[in-house]
């Protein structure tokens, strides 16, 4: 199995990179595994309490959970993906029952954080956007998708945010292999990392 990690900041285009890379590749051959859906479980918390949690520090993911399932897949094993909802701050009662593929991609700003689960990757990517083009489109995104008005967005921006991307994310892009610049639609970059996996699926 190839696991294939996709870094970077909030915004930066991670899954929109992701997408493109899967798209026309065979569903069957290739999978995809959020760090979204490894933030700690929270149902001993009221929904107030969880609106406070500082999403973008390290200990906010079950990382423990994540090596786990990395471990059971690179081992043959499906495993059951929690699925987190945005909304609600919280892991969902679903699971996605996931199989093992040739090639797994891992995508999330704080995976290269932890020494563990940086060293199941084969290959390591940073997606870079400029932050206030990040700012931009996280702020899009989230009112339109994830159920935030701008207060939100911006007080989160501000307080956490941009000091958690100085401390812990932008510092892993020296662990990358290749960094993918994504001001604007890098169909280069995508074509070449889609090109990697077509050789591993022959
Ligand atoms: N290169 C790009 N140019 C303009 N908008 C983009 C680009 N890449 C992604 N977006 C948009 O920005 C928002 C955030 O992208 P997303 O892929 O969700 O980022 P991430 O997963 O890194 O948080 C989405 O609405 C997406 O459509
Ligand atoms: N309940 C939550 C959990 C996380 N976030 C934010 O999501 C960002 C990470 O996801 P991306 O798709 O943007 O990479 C992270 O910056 C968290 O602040 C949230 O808003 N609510």
């Amino acid at each position: 199995m190839l696991i294939i990690g996709i870094a970077g900041g909030t915004g930066c285009g991670k899954t929109t990179v992701v997408n493109q890379i899967i798209n026309e590749l065979p569903d069957a051959e290739v999978g995809v595994i959020s760090q979204d859906s490894y933030y700690q479980e929270t149902s001993h918390l009221s929904y107030e309490e969880r609106t406070k949690i500082n999403f973008d520090h390290p200990r906010a993911i079950d990382f423990d959970l994540m090596k786990e399932h990395l471990s059971q897949l690179k081992a043959g094993k499906s495993i059951d993906q929690p699925v987190y909802s945005f909304v609600k701050h919280n892991r969902t009662n679903d699971t996605i029952l996931t199989h093992p593929r040739k090639v797994m991609i891992v995508e999330g700003i704080l995976i290269f954080t932890h020494p563990d689960i940086r060293a199941l990757f084969d290959i390591k990517i940073f997606v870079h956007a400029d932050s206030d083009e990040r700012l931009i489109r996280r702020l899009k995104r989230d009112i339109a998708e994830r159920g935030r008005d701008i207060d939100e967005v911006l007080n989160r921006y501000q307080n956490t945010l941009k000091p958690m991307h100085q401390q812990f994310i932008e510092p892993t892009k020296e662990y990358a292999d290749i960094i993918i610049p994504n001001n604007k639609y890098n169909t280069v970059a995508v074509n070449i990392v889609r090109t990697i996996i077509n050789e591993r699926l022959l």
